[in-house]
């Protein structure tokens, strides 16, 4: 199965995508450390992963679906990998103790330890009287793949987790993308684990690849400026990439990333949280051209739709939630945003958030159920405008959707 990194839109067919699905680790918290690991709530295993099925069940349809997992203990049977990947996460949190018994695991058994939590030796009464029992803790958002590391065009992009809790994703999904023998990219645009500065922050929630050319970015409460500015000058002077449209949303909960509140969803389509984008409070956005060098030449639009526009890329907005306010924000709270297309008009999100789904259907997506699509009773044309749903109701209180639970690495052109 080689792979080669290949992704110029949110919406040419899908070939390959990374998801997680979910293990031990979403379990592995109490009501009282669901926070500190960024969950609103705690969730029950077997709920989400009934859900997750149908998502991975759809996709499996219509493209080559990957597991995290897997890939991970493929990439720790090279000996180096394996070695500096456990030296990295022992000093992250100091528990050097543990790092032999580490490297003496089945590959298998080390990947999901290391996104399942490793049990703390109590090796100092520090150790022994602290209230977690792990030394390198459960990484439960792992299943939000779409976070900690990015596609774009030939490349890759290693996100600078905004939360400790998320930083040790980006050392796993970075160490498969250098070291997997059947992953090809040309390199990297930019790592965010290299330099660990605490004001610059990116997170793939936030990164929406309009054209080889065009990328969007939410500068958010998880995406800082200073992030943003060393992303673009990096990006742009690697090429093709010049033109970005930043958008600056509120630093809210309901509102972590760019992709809670704007996905695009077909060529002339995308689903929006009105309020914040096309309201009278919506959120201003800021063309950042890169014609010379590192400088960029700034102009600022009233909306994200607007400087899309400017730059030809027309898209009529979908309202997540219809047309009341109420359910507006009810559904956006519940991912109702956020879709992943698997093709041009051809998305999948959750049936939960049923004002969105009726939107939809109003503007020409036909609905199908992720179970008829699963069981091959619902053919899915070439062509057809379809949202696919699954159940989801669980899933949502980890605080995101079928975008953030995706991470494309290869779509074909879009003509
Ligand atoms: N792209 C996304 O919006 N991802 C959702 C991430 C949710 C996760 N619990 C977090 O707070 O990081």
């Amino acid at each position: 199965m080689p792979i080669r990194i290949a992704l110029n839109s949110e919406i040419g067919p899908l070939d390959t995508v990374v998801v997680h699905t979910p293990g031990q680790e979403m379990e592995n918290m109490t009501p009282e450390t669901a926070a500190e690991v960024l969950y609103d709530d705690i969730l029950s295993l077997p709920l989400a992963l009934r859900e997750h099925q149908q998502l991975t069940g759809v996709l499996s349809k219509v493209a080559q679906v990957v597991e995290f997992r897997t890939l991970l203990a493929e990439v720790l049977e090279q000996d180096h990998v394996r070695r500096s990947l456990v030296v990295e996460l022992v000093s992250l949190y100091d528990c050097h103790e543990l790092r032999d018994d580490l490297l003496d695991l089945p590959s298998e058994v080390l990947a999901r330890q290391l996104i399942e939590g490793t049990p703390k030796l109590s090796i100092s009464l520090e150790k022994f009287l602290s209230p977690t029992p792990y030394a390198i803790p459960p990484l439960p958002n792992t299943f939000f793949t779409r976070d900690a590391t990015m596609c774009l065009n030939d490349r890759v992009i290693i996100g600078s987790m905004a939360y400790k809790a998320r930083v040790a994703e980006a050392l796993l999904l970075k160490a498969m993308f250098k070291h997997h023998p059947d992953i090809g990219s040309r390199g990297f645009y930019f790592d965010g684990t290299e330099n660990r500065d605490s004001e610059v922050t990116i997170e793939g929630g936030d990164l929406l690849v309009i054209r080889e050319d065009l990328v969007v970015i939410g500068y958010s409460e998880r995406t800082s400026l200073a992030g943003i500015d060393q992303l673009m000058r990096s990006i742009a002077s690697q090429g093709p990439v010049r033109n970005f449209i930043v958008v600056e949303i509120p630093k809210t909960r309901a509102t972590i990333h760019l992709d809670m509140i704007f996905t695009m969803v077909d060529r002339d389509k995308c689903v929006v949280f009105p309020p914040l984008i096309t309201g009278p409070h919506r959120c201003r956005a800021f063309h950042c051209r890169f014609d010379r060098g590192d400088q960029a030449s700034i102009r600022e639009y009233a909306c994200v739709l607007e400087a899309l526009s400017a730059l030809g890329v027309d898209l009529e907005p979908v309202p997540c939630g219809g047309s009341e306010q109420f359910n507006q924000e009810r559904e956006q709270w519940a991912s109702g945003a956020n879709f992943f297309a698997f093709g041009p008009g051809q998305i999948v999100g959750y049936a939960h958030n049923q004002h969105t789904v009726e939107a939809l259907s109003k503007a020409g997506f036909n609905v199908a159920e992720s179970r008829e699509v699963i069981s091959g009773q619902r053919v899915i044309d070439a062509g057809e405008r379809v949202v696919v749903t699954i159940d989801g109701a669980e899933l949502s209180r980890g605080g995101g959707g079928c975008r953030c639970m995706t991470m494309p690495l290869a779509r074909r052109e879009l003509d």
